[in-house]
C-alpha cells in the first residue's frame, strides 16, 4: 500500500530550497497522487554564521560535522517529517543506527569554481591573492597549488559569500560549481554584482579535488522506514549512489583517526569504479595522492586508504 504523504525536511537557504524543489518535482513525477509537504529546519549550521565553520561543532558541541545536519535528524525522530533532504557532503560519514542514507537523486557536476575578480582562473590570480573560503580542503589545496596566496574565512550561504566575493575583501572565493549551477548561474560568462565583475573559472577535479559526494543531493530516513525507503527508491541514482559510497567510506576510514583536509572523486564506467584521492597531513607538508579502482566501492576505498596509510 502507497503511503498518502510524504513530509520532507529541508534547509532554508536558498539552494537546499532548489534541491527540496527538484526533490519534490522528481517525487510528483513518480507519484503524481502522492501529496508531498515541505517542512523548513533551521540547522546549528544556519544559526551561527557569526564563527569559523571548523569552529561551529566545537563551540556548540554538536557531534562530529553535523552542523547541517543535527536538526534535521531530531525531526526524523520525532516523526515530524518523514525524508532529510541533504546535500550529501554536509552529512556525516558515520550516521546512528536509527538512520540511513535511503537514496541519492542524478549527481550534479563535482568540480570546484574559483570565482574571481580577474579571468583566468588559479594561475592568472594576482600575486598575493586574497581568497574566500570556510572549507580546510579547499584552503590547504589552494595555498599548494599557489602558496603566495593568502586564505580567509568566509562564511554564509551561496548567495551571502556570492555578493561578499564583488566586495573589497576578496580577489576571489571558491565554491561548489553544483550550487552554483542550482542557483541558476550561467558560469560561461560573468556575474556582475554592483557594478564588479566576476568571473568563472570551473577547476577540472584531477587538479582541485573536490569534497566527497560534493554535488549530490541525499535522502536520509528513518532506519526502520519502509514506506519511506519506497519512496526514495523511485527517485533513487543507483550510479550516483555507488561513487558516493565509495568516497564516504574512503572518508570515514581516514575520519577514524583526525580530521584531515582530504579531496577525492570517482569516476564510473560500466560498472567500473575508479577513484583517486589527495590527503593533506595534518602537521603541514606535502599531500599523498593514491588511487584505486574495481567494481565494490566499499573495497576499493579500503585498498586506497590502506595504499595512502
Ligand atoms: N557546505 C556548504 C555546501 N554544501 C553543498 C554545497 C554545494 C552543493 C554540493 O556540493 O552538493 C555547498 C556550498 C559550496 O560548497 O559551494
Amino acid at each position: 500500500m502507497m503511503m498518502e504523504q510524504v513530509r520532507i525536511g529541508t534547509r532554508g537557504s536558498a539552494l537546499a530550497l532548489v534541491q527540496a524543489e527538484a526533490t519534490e518535482r522528481a517525487l510528483a513525477m513518480h507519484f503524481p497522487a502522492l501529496e508531498v509537504v515541505r517542512e523548513v529546519i533551521k540547522t546549528t549550521g544556519d544559526r551561527r554564521t557569526d564563527v569559523a565553520l571548523s569552529e561551529v561543532a566545537k563551540v556548540e558541541g554538536v557531534l562530529d560535522k553535523g552542523v547541517f545536519t543535527k536538526e534535521l535528524e531530531l525531526a526524523l525522530e520525532a516523526e515530524t517529517i518523514d525524508i532529510a533532504v541533504h546535500s550529501l557532503k554536509d552529512v556525516p560519514t558515520v550516521l546512528d543506527p536509527q538512520f540511513k542514507i535511503a537514496g541519492t537523486l542524478e549527481r550534479a557536476p563535482i568540480r570546484d569554481v574559483l570565482v574571481s575578480k580577474t579571468v583566468g582562473g588559479l594561475d592568472a590570480l594576482p600575486a598575493g591573492a586574497v581568497v574566500g573560503t570556510s572549507s580546510v580542503r579547499r584552503a590547504k589545496q589552494l595555498v599548494w597549488l599557489r602558496p603566495d596566496v593568502r586564505v580567509v574565512d568566509l562564511r554564509g550561504n551561496v548567495p551571502t559569500r556570492m555578493a561578499k566575493a564583488a566586495g573589497p575583501e576578496y580577489d576571489a572565493i571558491m565554491l561548489a560549481e553544483a550550487g552554483l549551477v542550482r542557483l541558476g548561474h550561467d558560469l560561461s560568462r560573468p556575474w556582475v554584482h554592483e557594478g564588479v565583475a566576476l568571473h568563472f573559472a570551473p577547476l577540472a577535479e584531477e587538479v582541485f579535488y573536490p569534497a566527497a559526494g560534493q554535488g549530490a543531493i541525499g535522502f536520509e530516513i528513518r532506519a526502520d522506514d519502509a514506506e519511506s525507503a519506497a519512496v526514495v527508491r523511485a527517485i533513487h541514482h543507483p550510479a550516483t549512489f555507488v561513487r558516493v559510497t565509495a568516497e564516504r567510506e574512503f572518508l570515514r576510514l581516514l575520519d577514524a583517526g583526525c580530521h584531515t583536509p582530504v579531496g577525492v572523486f570517482t569516476r564510473l564506467e560500466g560498472g567500473w569504479i575508479t577513484m583517486e584521492a589527495r590527503v593533506f597531513p595534518e602537521q603541514g607538508g606535502e599531500p599523498k595522492t593514491g588511487r584505486a579502482e574495481g567494481s565494490d566501492p566499499l573495497e576499493i576505498a579500503k585498498e586506497l586508504f590502506e595504499s595512502l596509510a
